[in-house]
């Protein structure tokens, strides 16, 4: 099967209108994609799908990203990528001259998701498995073979990867049939976004607490009266059962996150998310210290692998968020799943935005069958919004996602949601700009 164009979309949602998805650092987001098409010669129409979400602004600044990269791809054989998984990630993420704006970093890095989760979408559709099904069915030596150890060897080498995942291969099965039936645990964000009223964040967290979570997450970094106040409406709704996690988005400084740590201590939480700045790893570690036993999370804005080594080996987070686009695609992150697993440190996706539930469930299951091997301690987020927008969306039963069963990444848009969501030109849009 022979790529042979490559279309790109501007998808934006105008979230911002209802303050769906804001926090304390991103007070107003419209969640979009910078959508990628694979287009090829198979006879059937196959394609490969695949996106990465930015908050609106800028998102034509992946859209652009992704047109560099496309030459690297274009005319090109699935085969000659799939036959050696590793060698392709590098060949993208090391053009001699597109590298210099990165590297592994920033748009560059961004766009490279986006290819690289479609060029897995074709592969799973092409092999007609959900992702998580194509990854599953490997040997531990195919698993091994689609990760660069280039800057990570220092962390786990490709025989240690292998040796791990060799211990584990005798009960995937158990697993895979523990998935299919109960699904994979998860929490919920959709009650605790910074921009609601006091009323509709009551109303949520009791609805919430009905459905059956059991795990709820809050934004917090506004000012600490206000995250009082609010703690404080969310633990009378909930109760003192569930877990409730807290997120300051990058709001605060070290000292600061220490401080208001202590005294958000009394509403129990299970865990301080992006205290301060996504880069500062004596920070992150500073606060995991003086926090203890709230544990610190952290990784929507960790760029790539070479950071996630240094934040789990200095054990500066107790919890790694792997974000789906933001580091380069499946590649890069079974890499860092395998250092978290080495180091036992859980891993609980990002998902707030849209797509990242559907791409992040394929990624929390393969952990679970052949990774790490567990569910202890491990959740991945979810978020109500946008799904209604995808052919295969996520299906949640009980606070579980329930396995995908659809070839593929699970990020195939339907048609109707790109033309009428495309900036500026869709429908939604064109309504705005003559209302305003
Ligand atoms: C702007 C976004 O909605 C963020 O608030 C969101 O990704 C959040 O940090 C999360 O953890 O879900
Ligand atoms: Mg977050």
């Amino acid at each position: 099967m022979k790529i042979i164009d490559i279309e790109v979309f501007d998808i934006r949602f105008p979230t911002s209108r209802e303050l769906d998805g804001s926090d304390a650092m991103n007070p107003d987001p419209d969640y979009s994609a910078a959508y990628v098409i694979l287009k090829t010669d198979d006879p059937d129409g196959t394609e490969g799908h695949g996106l990465t979400f930015t908050i609106g602004r800028g998102n034509e600044l992946c859209v652009a990203a992704i047109k560099s990269l496309s030459y690297l791809i274009k005319g090109k054989e699935l085969e000659s990528f799939t036959s050696d998984m590793a060698g392709f990630w590098r060949m993208i993420t090391g053009d001699s001259q597109l590298r210099w704006l990165g590297p592994d970093k920033g748009v560059i890095h961004l766009a490279t998701g986006a290819v690289v989760n479609a060029v897995w979408d074709l592969w799973a559709k092409a092999e007609q498995k959900p992702l998580w099904k194509l990854l599953a069915d490997m040997t531990p030596e195919e698993l091994v073979s689609c990760v660069d150890f280039t800057y990570i060897t220092d962390a786990i080498t490709p025989k240690e990867a292998l040796d791990m995942l060799v211990k584990l291969e005798g009960s995937k099965k158990q697993r895979i049939d523990d998935l299919v039936q109960n699904g994979y645990p998860a929490y919920t964000t959709s009650a605790g976004w910074l921009g609601y009223s006091d009323e509709k964040i009551r109303t949520l967290c009791r609805e919430a607490k009905k459905e059956g979570w059991k795990h709820l997450k809050m934004k917090v970094g506004s000012s600490l009266e206000d995250d009082i106040r609010r703690a404080t409406i969310i633990r009378e709704e909930i109760g003192n059962e569930m877990y409730l996690m807290m997120d300051a988005n990058q709001k605060w400084e070290v000292n600061e996150a220490i401080e208001n740590m202590a005294k958000l201590s009394q509403f129990n939480p299970y865990w301080i998310e992006e205290p301060t700045s996504p880069d500062d790893i004596m920070g992150h570690a500073t606060i995991a210290r003086a926090v203890e036993p709230i544990k610190v999370a952290s990784g929507e804005h960790c760029h790539n692998r070479v950071m996630f080594k240094q934040l789990i080996m200095t054990k500066a987070i107790d919890i790694c968020q792997i974000d789906s686009c933001r580091v380069g695609g499946v590649n890069e992150i079974l890499g860092i799943l395998l250092i978290a697993a080495k180091y036992g440190v859980p891993v609980c996706p990002h998902a707030g935005g849209v797509g990242l539930c559907e791409y992040v469930q394929h990624l929390s299951m393969i952990d679970y069958i052949a990774i790490s091997g567990s569910t202890e301690n491990r959740v991945i987020e979810y978020v109500d919004h946008l799904h209604e927008h995808f052919e295969d969306p996520v299906v949640i039963r009980d606070g579980n996602y329930l396995a995908p069963a659809a070839p593929g990444y699970s990020i195939t848009m339907k048609k109707e949601s790109l033309s009428k969501y495309s900036y500026p030109e869709g429908a939604v849009w064109k309504e705005e700009s003559i209302i305003a």
